[in-house]
């Protein structure tokens, strides 16, 4: 009998070529099965969506193109894995074709059969090699109070729990032992473990091997993030779709991992805004992680009495797929759930051994003498930690030498030509780089406008600093007599491969006193003899236009602090310093106190007045053009025709404005604001909306119109 499958290739964005074709096979192909079919001239991956029987109307039988191949070494991917995806695309308006194909690994789409076997065959063998328990095992420490108390309610919990957990406080061991009881009540379960960045995988991974290696095998853990090579990040997947890896570590990507066993999913840092994807289908896996659980357990309560425990007896949550939203810093968004008993809160306030969080000392500039980058009280905190042979972070949110190079003699600055931004001055390799488009040159000799040999480096980035704390303490000692060693650690320093495990080894083992760097050093590390923490420039975020700045900045200089005194025999002593001229901020006044609680408090109290998020609904359009008033045209077009859609009234559509940094690579840049209520009233109109969209592309006054985007839930307006 002919089957006529409906299956989901890749589509662009808007291409406005439905994501479901349909094609002709002669045997059934269950939903989810992989195959390769004929689009145009090429052949490509596709997904089977679902199985028909009879012809769809408007197709002729003889247009119809055949499978050319079914993908018959993988099991389908499961209807869960489909629903996600499906839920995906639509939440987040893009394509189902885009949002599925993308969230398989790139080297899967070009894989004809025969090489998917190799593959499959090389995956078996190593995996029966790795089923030899590896030998570096760790000792689980018994676990705290506050960490039993965690997991024993979350051991019950029916809803997604939220881990307010102190710095240091010991929250990966929560993870660890989450982990395993998951693993241990079911020999399919699966756990997916979610962090923020790739620096911070390393460190992870180690700890989950070494729990979990010994065990079940070397290839029970599988890291899955952008910077694996293809084949790498093929080999995880594989791995995770055939149920032999039971771990998943991974960055956001890995939130669309296909996990047959999927029992409980970790989202560590959840605050973190490296979990919203600010490209193609911007969506944030926190959010993500919450529904993909609860679907997870949707189906499995459906499965029904073939569980183990009978529903009645056990705790709701304990048969379904738990998720857990951990951090010192909640997302607002989170905190408010939890307040309101939608996540369930597991508090864990002490650090681990009873250690103090950092003392905050702030540093008024307005008394400190002028042009000084660090303040001598400051200063000399830090000669003192490294004399002690205690070790120091110095943070600063800017990369390079300078952010600004400046003509004395005339208005020349350092402008990059394809963006309305400065480009920064690299002084190791006297580059000019800009860091939005990539643009870079070599420094120039003298002004390029007038010739003057006097041009200099304006305000300060994270190498200067360097450079300057070399020199500073280039007189202190370390309890061996030796000189203070200075390093710096931002996305600079750790592009090569290897060069950030190496550099966080050697700040582990004790060869860098002093360590300065971008946010990047501020998270979720655990640095054994840090004492002293200093923050050099936060103000731009206290007066930041954008909302989301103080919950940000808050978020940042609790992490940071975080990194300080987390062994409790130098606890007493550690400090978080803050140089700032604005001391009297209040949101100092919470940072000192370590009350995220307050804060958080307050922050939503000033958003329900205004109806921001999460008491309010927010979508941005955005759109790119040859210029700014093709932009604007198309996005305030969009508006207008909104007028009559069904929904329409329920949203308010704002002004198209220019975005902050309005030009980047010689695109123009737009954005117009929507809001709503409620997001379900978001939803439905953004819906009605989309064709419109569609349609607005071609408006004559739009011509040189780009590309445009929507963004469900924006991080930033
Ligand atoms: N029960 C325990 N007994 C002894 N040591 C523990 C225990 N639990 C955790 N630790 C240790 O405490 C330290 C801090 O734990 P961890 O890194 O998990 O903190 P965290 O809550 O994730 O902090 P952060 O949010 O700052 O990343 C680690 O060195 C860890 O090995
Ligand atoms: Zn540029």
């Amino acid at each position: 009998m002919t089957h006529w499958p409906s299956i989901v290739v890749a589509t662009p964005a808007h291409s406005g070529v439905g994501a479901l074709l349909s094609y002709r096979s002669e045997s059934a192909l269950a939903p989810g099965t992989l195959v390769r079919v004929p689009l145009g001239a090429r052949e490509v991956l596709g997904i089977v969506w679902a199985d028909e029987t009879a012809p769809p109307e408007g197709l002729a039988p003889e247009q119809a193109r055949d499978v050319a191949a079914v993908l018959d070494g993988l099991a389908p991917l499961n209807g869960r894995w489909r629903q996600l995806v499906q839920f995906a695309a639509r939440y987040y308006q893009r394509s189902l074709g885009e949002v599925a194909l993308a969230a398989l690994p790139p080297t899967l789409r070009d894989l004809d059969n025969t090489q998917l076997a190799r593959r499959l065959k090389r995956q078996a063998k190593a995996a029966a090699i790795g089923a030899a328990p590896a030998s570096a095992a760790d000792t689980a420490p018994p676990p705290s109070d506050e960490q039993a108390a965690a997991l024993a309610a979350l051991a019950g919990a029916d809803r997604p729990a939220l881990l307010f957990g102190a710095t240091g406080s010991g929250k990966t061991e929560v993870y660890l032992r989450a982990t395993e009881r998951a693993l241990a009540a079911d020999p399919a379960a699966q756990v997916l473990v979610m962090v923020p960045e790739i620096n911070l995988t390393p460190q992870l991974e180690a700890r989950f091997r070494a729990r979990f290696e010994p065990r079940h095998g070397e290839g029970v853990v599988v890291a899955m993030h952008s910077g694996m090579t293809p084949p790498q990040r093929l080999a995880a997947w594989l791995a995770a779709h055939s149920g032999s890896a039971r771990i998943v570590l991974g960055t956001r990507l890995a939130v669309f991992a296909s996990l047959p066993g999927l029992r409980l999913i970790v989202v560590d840092e959840e605050h973190d805004p490296s979990y919203k994807s600010q490209d193609g289908a911007r969506y944030s896996a926190r959010d993500l992680a919450v529904y993909r659980a609860k679907l997870e357990s949707e189906a499995l309560a459906a499965a029904g009495p073939d569980a183990e425990t009978s529903p009645a007896s056990a705790p709701a949550g304990a048969a379904g797929c738990q998720v857990v939203l951990g951090s010192a810093t909640p997302s607002l968004e989170s905190w408010h759930a939890a307040e309101q008993g939608r996540y369930l809160r597991l508090a864990m306030p002490a650090r681990i051994g009873g250690g103090a969080l950092p003392r905050l000392r702030l540093v008024d500039m307005n008394h400190q003498p002028k042009g000084a980058t660090l303040a001598p009280p400051l200063l000399a905190a830090m000669q003192e930690r490294i004399a002690r042979g205690e070790q120091c972070l110095v943070l600063l949110n800017r990369r390079g030498y300078a952010p600004v190079l400046a003509c004395d003699a005339c208005a020349w600055k350092s402008q990059c030509p394809h963006c309305s931004a400065f480009r920064v001055f690299h002084k190791l390799d006297r580059t000019l780089r800009c860091h939005h488009c990539g643009f870079t040159s070599r420094v120039p000799r003298a002004c390029p406008d007038c010739g003057n040999l006097d041009i200099a480096p304006i305000g300060r980035g994270t190498e200067q600093i360097e450079e300057q704390l070399a020199g500073l303490l280039v007189d202190a000692r370390r309890p061996d007599g030796g000189p203070a060693r200075v390093a710096r650690m931002d996305a600079d320093t750790t592009r090569l491969k290897g060069s950030l495990e190496a550099q966080l080894a050697a700040l582990h083992s004790g060869e860098v006193d002093v360590l300065v760097g971008t946010q990047m050093i501020a998270k979720g590390h655990d640095f054994r003899r840090i004492t002293l923490v200093a923050s050099l420039n936060a103000d731009a975020a206290l007066f930041a236009s954008d909302y989301r700045a103080p919950e940000r900045l808050f978020a940042l200089l609790m992490q940071a602090g975080g990194r300080a005194g987390r062994d409790a025999r130098h606890s007493g002593v550690s400090e978080m310093w803050v140089q700032t001229w604005h001391p009297e901020h209040p949101l100092f006044a919470a940072l000192k106190t370590h009350d995220y609680p307050a804060f958080a408090a307050e922050q939503l109290a000033e958003r329900e007045m205004a109806g921001m998020p999460p008491h309010g609904y927010q979508a941005l359009l955005r759109a790119d053009a040859r210029t700014q008033a093709a932009a604007q045209a198309f996005l305030n077009g969009a508006a207008q025709q909104a007028a009559g859609l069904p929904h329409r009234d329920d949203v308010t559509l704002y002004p198209a404005v220019p975005l902050t940094i309005q030009r980047v690579a010689n695109v123009e840049r737009a954005q117009l604001l929507v809001e709503a209520a409620s997001r379900a009233a978001l939803q439905r109109f953004l819906s009605a909306w989309q064709p419109v969209l569609l349609a607005c592309r071609t408006l004559p006054e739009a011509r040189g119109l780009v590309r445009f985007a929507v963004d469900v839930d924006p991080l930033a307006i």
